[in-house]
């Protein structure tokens, strides 16, 4: 059709049209040429990227959400090994979203170490209702102030302040382990080791036991568990996440009865505190004249994450107590689920080769003696290097969290080659960058030789990220080491682990948290 012709015919179209309609049609149509056009650079740019087959419309969601939720972990791993092996980079679309999945440490660089790429893809967003705007799901304009804020309760000094609570819980560990001495058919230590970090957990961030590991049928407990298996559900199933779906649903019932349960136990805590802190406060002003050196008695020396918090919150520093009880509950949840993995996955690893378990046995005897129970100092910790190695390794094979996603702020260039565009979710798979054979030679054999001073010399800075790198790392890594180290010391003086089933045996569960799907068999006896 002739051009002039059409342009006549939309003139004459726009002059019948009140000036009001000829507005809201031109802004229509301007904002689907600009959606038209971006689409087309997102495509462009997203499917030059090795990657499976995509529908119109639906892209590849149907294969991201019609599979078992349980083995989401094993069909990224499969995807990226089957078209992102070479490079560390493939696509998949869910729906209308397109994913990049990223395996290589040359590849993942760009993204972690840019403070600007701060933001978290959308799938954090369905853990907001339970921790708002706290530190892992808040956007990069909350995030900054709120780190640099919280940055100093995660301070080394204060955290040696915590062993006495880590160890008392490990103690408990170890009488329930004692329950297991004779079973030869073995058991499963996650759920111990879960029930064991989440009391040490609740114990430093709230400064309230909530003895979890003697009461695990407790409300509290049993939400905590429900509402991370509803929220990865809805992470898998792109037609859950809409929320006026959702909320149809009886997993939404589920959802809110849980949240009621662990807001309410949050709040209460928070209250209590609040107003204790505020009745101590007004006693030392009545007391000292304002003198601030006379401030001083009514500081216990173990502050629970929570009082420093409300403390700051009372002198200032910008937190309201809803802000605090969002951060009280992300560190909950980031603080104990991750740490109890670990533990587990490292008595599996320990019980499946002895004689790294005697190395372990040999430094923890040297250096604590022949007592079983005493507490470990900081000092005493940080001399145990060989169980630190260990830990390492088993951060590399397991790391508590398995993908790391980012919703890009900017363009990104990977390899010099690939533009990955603004707005993009993209996905770091920590699982599999952890076994880059050109990193790890043999890279499913558990040696914490890996971690060697001579052996990690030279290793890429993003080889080896379980705590996540850059701005966003883990603001929690200095505390999860040292509550490690404290629990497992505890153990190893007191007992022989071994593995019952084989590693190669065990499924992973790609939750939140990397978990065995059938737990993790051991058995125990004691040590002579
Ligand atoms: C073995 C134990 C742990 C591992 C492997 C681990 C791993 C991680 C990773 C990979 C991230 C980044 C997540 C992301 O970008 O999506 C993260 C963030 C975070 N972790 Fe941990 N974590 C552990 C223990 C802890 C502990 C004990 C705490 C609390 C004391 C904690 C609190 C947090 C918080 C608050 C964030 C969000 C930080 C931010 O965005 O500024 N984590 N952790």
């Amino acid at each position: 059709m002739d051009v002039h012709l059409v342009a006549a015919k939309i003139a004459n179209l726009l002059s019948v049209l009140s000036p009001v309609t000829t507005i809201i049609l031109v802004m229509i149509v301007g904002a689907y040429v600009t959606y038209r056009k971006r689409l087309a650079k997102l495509e462009y740019h997203i499917n030059k990227l090795p990657g499976p087959y995509s529908l119109p419309l639906i892209g590849n969601g149907l294969q991201v959400s019609l599979g078992s939720k349980d083995d989401f972990l094993d069909r990224v791993v499969s995807a990226q090994k089957m078209y992102g092996r070479r490079i560390g980079l493939s696509r998949a679309w869910n729906g209308p979203f397109p994913y990049v999945l990223i395996s290589k440490a040359s590849a993942a660089e760009p993204i972690l170490s840019n403070p600007r790429q701060v933001e978290k893809s959308a799938d954090y967003d369905f853990l907001k209702p339970w921790l708002g705007n706290g530190l892992l799901t808040s956007p990069a304009s909350i995030w900054h102030p709120r780190r640099k804020t919280l940055t100093p309760a995660f301070h080394f000094k204060i955290l040696s302040d915590f062993i006495p609570i880590f160890h008392r819980n490990a103690l408990i560990l170890a009488e329930k382990l004692e329950e297991q001495l004779g079973n030869r058919t073995g058991f499963d230590v996650v759920p111990l080791t879960t029930l064991c970090a989440l009391d040490v957990f609740c114990e430093t961030a709230m400064g309230i036991p909530v003895n979890a590991q003697r009461n695990s049928d407790s409300e509290y407990v049993r939400a905590h568990q429900l509402i991370g298996k509803i929220i990865r559900n809805r992470v898998q199933k792109f037609w859950l996440q809409p929320d006026a779906i959702f909320k149809l649903t009886d997993e939404y019932r589920q959802h809110q009865e849980c949240l009621q349960v662990l807001h309410s136990f949050s709040d209460r805590v928070i209250r209590d505190r609040h107003e204790s802190l505020l009745k101590r406060r007004q006693a030392a002003d009545l007391n000292n004249n304002n003198d601030p050196a006379d401030d001083q008695p009514f500081r216990r020396k173990q502050l629970a994450f929570l009082d420093l918090l409300i403390e700051g919150a009372l002198d200032g520093n910008g937190l309201t107590l809803l802000d605090v009880r969002e951060e009280v509950d992300t560190f909950v949840i980031g603080g104990h689920d991750t740490t109890a993995a670990a533990m587990a996955w490292l008595l599996l690893l320990l019980g499946t080769d002895q004689t790294i378990q005697e190395r372990c046995f040999a430094e923890i005897d040297q250096i604590m003696g022949g007592d079983r129970d005493r507490m470990p100092t900081l000092h005493e910790l940080n001399e145990m290097k060989y169980l630190e190695l260990c830990l390492k390794e088993t951060l590399r094979l397991y790391p508590s969290i398995p993908m790391i996603a980012r919703k890009l702020a900017e363009d990104v260039k990977i390899h010099n080659q690939y533009t990955i565009p603004a707005g993009t979710n993209v996905m770091i798979v920590v699982y599999q960058l952890h076994r880059d054979p050109a990193v790890f030679p043999n890279p499913e054999k558990f040696n914490p030789d890996n971690f060697l001073p001579e052996n990690s010399a030279g290793r890429h800075p993003y080889a080896y990220i379980p705590f996540s790198a850059g701005a966003r790392n883990c603001i929690g890594q200095k505390f999860a080491v040292l509550e490690e180290k404290t629990v497992l010391s505890t153990i190893l003086r007191k007992f022989r682990i071994e593995a019952i089933e084989r590693r190669e045996d065990v499924s992973l569960l790609g939750d939140l948290v990397l978990r065995p799907r059938d737990g993790l068999r051991i058995r125990v006896s004691r040590r002579v």
